[in-house]
Order: C-alpha cells, then sequence, then structure tokens
C-alpha cells in the first residue's frame, strides 16, 4: 500500500468517511532527511481498512507526526485527508488528555487518570479541526463514522457544521462504569459531544447502557430503558427532533484473511523454524501487545517466575516470548511500566536460563503480519491476560491462524472477547493463582479437548469477523440495507 500512494489532490466529496486519530499510514522522516508512509499501529487500522477500501471512501485523520501540513491525497482508490497537530497539540490532546486521561479513567482506573485544564482546552480544539476536516471531506447526504476516545466530540460539532450528514460514532476502548466516568471534570460535555452521533456504538451492552444512564443524569434525556442487545435492540433516546441510537456491536477481524495467510507454505515453514530457533521446547508460550499497562504484561511474567521457582515449570521445557510493540513511549506511566517489565524479564533469565537459552525471550518491537501468524502458529499457549481492554483483537487473530487446531488460550475475564470466547481458559488477571493454574492447565491441556475449545472458537471468530461488525453497525445507522 505505501509504495501505490501518490501525492495528489483529488476530489473534496466523499460518501463515505471514516474519521480517526490516525490515518491508516503513518508519516515517518527517514534518516536521509527523506519522509516514508509506512503502516500505522492499532487494531483500528486494521479493522476498518479492508472494509472502507472495498468502499472507495475517505479517511480523515492525523498522520502521526506534529508539525507537517500534507495535502490530501489517494492511497491505492482510497482518499486520505490529513489533519496536522502541532507539538504543543500532540502533548496535550493526543499524549494528555487522550492517553493520560480518558485512557486510564474508561481502562478502570488501572492507572490514575490526570485531570488537567489545559488538556482538555486542546482537546476541544483539537476535535474542531477534525470536525471541520470532515464537513469538508464529506459530500451531501454522506455517511461519517467517527472512531474511537480521542474524538468524542466530534459529533455534535460535525451535526452543528453539516446537518445533512449521517454520523455515527464507536468506541474502540471500554466505556467505563458510571461511577468512574462521573470523575470526569468534563463528564457533560463528552455525553453531549456524542449525542450529536445518530448511533453510537460501544463493544458491549454494559457501555451503551452505562451511557444510557448519563445521559439521563448529565443532560436531562429520557432515554429508553430496556436491555440492551448484542447487534440488536438499541437504547435509544430523543434528542429534540432526531433518535439517537445506542448499541453493541463488538469488534472482530478479517479472520478468512489470516486463516488463510496461516495456511501458506511460507507461514508454516517460518513457524517451525521459530520453534528451531528458540531450541525446539516442549512448550512454546506467547504473548503479544501493545506496550500498556492495561495488558497484564507484568502479571503474566509474574506468574510465569512463580511456576518457575515453585518447580511446576521446568526452565529447559519451556520459552516464553513476549511481543511488545513500542507504543506512547513519551507519556509517564508508559515509561514506568516498560521499565518494570524489562527488569522483570531480566529477572526471570537471570534465575532460570542458560547460556544461549532464554526463557522469556522479549522483542520490544513492531512485528509485521505475517511474522505474526508465524508465531501464532508456533505457540503452543498464547497468553492474553489485559486488567481492562475494550475487546482485544490478539485473541481473535491468534485463533484464526489455528486451522490445525492446535494451540490453548488463556484469555482475561476483563477483555471483550471473553464473552466471545468462552472456550478459552478464562482467568480474572488479578488472582495470580488463578493465572498460574489456568497456564498450567493450558500447558498440560489433552490434545483432544485442545481440539474440542480450538474448534468452538474458531466458529465463533470466523462467523463473526470484521466485515460483519461493520455492516452490523452500518446497517444499524441507515446506511446499508439490511440483508
Ligand atoms: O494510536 P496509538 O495511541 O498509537 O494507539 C494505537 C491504538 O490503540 C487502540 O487500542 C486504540 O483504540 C486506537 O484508537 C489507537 O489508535
Amino acid at each position: 500500500m505505501t509504495e501505490a500512494i501518490a501525492e495528489q489532490k483529488t476530489t473534496p466529496s466523499a460518501d463515505f468517511v471514516v474519521v480517526a486519530n490516525r490515518l491508516p499510514v503513518d508519516l515517518e522522516r527517514t534518516s536521509e532527511g527523506g519522509q516514508r508512509w509506512t503502516a500505522s499501529p492499532g487494531g483500528l487500522v486494521s479493522a476498518l481498512e479492508p472494509f472502507l477500501r472495498s468502499r472507495k471512501g475517505a479517511w480523515v485523520g492525523w498522520p502521526g507526526v506534529p508539525d507537517v501540513d500534507v495535502d490530501e491525497f489517494d492511497d491505492d482508490g482510497l482518499v486520505l485527508h490529513p489533519v496536522s497537530l502541532s507539538s504543543a497539540e500532540v502533548r496535550d490532546y493526543y499524549e494528555g488528555f487522550s492517553n493520560a486521561t480518558l485512557w486510564p479513567l474508561y481502562h478502570d482506573v488501572v492507572e490514575s487518570p490526570v485531570f488537567d485544564r489545559a488538556w482538555w482546552d486542546s482537546y476541544v480544539k483539537v476535535n474542531r479541526r477534525f470536525a471541520e476536516a470532515s464537513a469538508e471531506v464529506a459530500a451531501t447526504g454522506a455517511t461519517v463514522w467517527i472512531q474511537d476516545y480521542q474524538l468524542q466530540l466530534v459529533p455534535t460539532m460535525l451535526r452543528e457544521l453539516r446537518p445533512d450528514l449521517r454520523i455515527g460514532f464507536f468506541l474502540h476502548i471500554p466505556f467505563p462504569p458510571v461511577e468512574l466516568f462521573m470523575q470526569l471534570p468534563w463528564r457533560a460535555e463528552i455525553v453531549r459531544g456524542l449525542i450529536g452521533a445518530d448511533l453510537i456504538g460501544f463493544h458491549r451492552p454494559g457501555g451503551a447502557q452505562n451511557f444510557l444512564w448519563l445521559a439521563r443524569q448529565l443532560v436531562g434525556l429520557e432515554p429508553t430503558r430496556g436491555a440492551v442487545g448484542v447487534r440488536s435492540r438499541p437504547g435509544m433516546v430523543q434528542v429534540g427532533d432526531r433518535t439517537v441510537r445506542v448499541g453493541a456491536f463488538p469488534i472482530s477481524i478479517d479472520a478468512a484473511g489470516l486463516d488463510s495467510l496461516a495456511r501458506t507454505k511460507g507461514v508454516i515453514e517460518r513457524a517451525k523454524e521459530i520453534r528451531r530457533d528458540l531450541g525446539n521446547p516442549k512448550t512454546v508460550m506467547l504473548g503479544v501487545d501493545r506496550l500498556d499497562y492495561t495488558k497484564g504484561i507484568d502479571l503474566r511474567l509474574q506468574a510465569m517466575h512463580e511456576l518457575l521457582h515453585e518447580e511446576r515449570l521446568r526452565p529447559e521445557d519451556v520459552a516464553f516470548v513476549q511481543l511488545a510493540t513500542p507504543s506512547r513511549e513519551r507519556v509517564e506511566h508508559y515509561q514506568r511500566m516498560r521499565g518494570e517489565i524489562e527488569q522483570m524479564v531480566g529477572r526471570i533469565n537471570g534465575e532460570f536460563a542458560r547460556v544461549g537459552h532464554p526463557v522469556v525471550h522479549y522483542l520490544h518491537q513492531s512485528v509485521d503480519r505475517t511474522e505474526l501468524a508465524a508465531f501464532f502458529s508456533a505457540a503452543d499457549v498464547m497468553v492474553v491476560t489485559p486488567l481492562r481492554d475494550g475487546m482485544n483483537l490478539v485473541c481473535k487473530e491468534y485463533v484464526a491462524c489455528r486451522h490445525d487446531l492446535g494451540g490453548a488460550l488463556v484469555l482475561s475475564e476483563f477483555a471483550g472477547a471473553a464473552s466471545e470466547l468462552t472456550s478459552a481458559f478464562l482467568v480474572n488477571p488479578h488472582d495470580l493463582d488463578g493465572v498460574k493454574n489456568a497456564l498450567e492447565a493450558a500447558i498440560t491441556l489433552d490434545p483432544a479437548e485442545g481440539r474440542r475449545r480450538m474448534r468452538a472458537m474458531r466458529r465463533q471468530v470466523l462467523t463473526h469477523d470484521v466485515d460483519r461488525w461493520a455492516r452490523s453497525f452500518l446497517q444499524a445507522l441507515g446506511a446499508e440495507p439490511v440483508d
């Protein structure tokens, strides 16, 4: 995709517009002083891109670096409309309000959110810029789909600019319990910002219900009181002459695409090579995460340390691979956590490795899709232990890659995916003994039982893919015919 980009101006009007903090590509400065585009991080991009490409829409977003002005351009049939952010806005709107206020607040205050008035002002200003850019790109009567916590004020700002548009909003992270949301000094402003959409989507019915309660308490609206279903029975709120729908739409992955990738000779060979490189241990364990404190990387390492220490696991039998994608590296919470994790890796290897045979193989690097499919195929036990996660796509990707019905998944109850992947070894990540028991059970799993579990999970993931997610949201928005 990146090579196909031609820098050129294209038509300013699109019928279908995705608005997200990031463009699907990041601008990178090369050491020679030039610049190039690379795929940007995050599940959001991989989830939406295939769907949007097939529709030929436009994408409004930030190019990923501060202080650059890039014209709109065409990337292989998709119009990309960059929104510039200054260094101060990256600090205050992105690193500050989005990732040091909203992110920890919405993830059950796993870290303490920082409430800073200057950050809020920047959030308002940048949200307005995104709304203006979207108003510029969208054709009359177009559908505009706004994504995620960084842009919660855009729906109402955009509606004020362009009442002709059909506006959807989807939150990719958890929507918090009302007691936590109520801590936010700008709580009513956020609810008012979202309510400009025609459809507000969350992963889980609980999130939708929390939002409906807040719309009543904070804005004085009269939402319906019935239980919200999954992809069905959305709640409704009357806002003037508009009816706003509020529903649950669990996101997923391009399951068929990954399934075929995992069946290619290249991936199968590479998976064998990875096992060989790891010294062909009895059990390969794998964690794949953005390096984020919500992901529970520290506690899975803690569980490994205790299992080794108690001799419930022999170091020569196991290799634990932790792939950690660098993320939000200038935010203090992230810097602290990185130090702690790297110390734990060092501690485990210091105590249990032999020369040439580390127990934990830790890579603080981005890994491409093909290589990732090979790691998934090579891993006997996939460990996904977030303290809170809106959905978690990695566990679905693992399942999609296991056409051989091999492997076992240890999954936190606090990931949105837990309510779909009920045949995983579900754990409460706060309960270290429970995590250790689940890891041990997954390592010693009877192969027939393992196949039964994996078959059930694959049925779920392959039938509920990203296309179904997008279609069900757009149908509820009235932007797609109902099948
Ligand atoms: O964009 P960032 O801060 O690098 O994080 C990657 C992604 O992380 C996801 O979990 C968020 O929901 C996305 O909105 C975000 O793009």
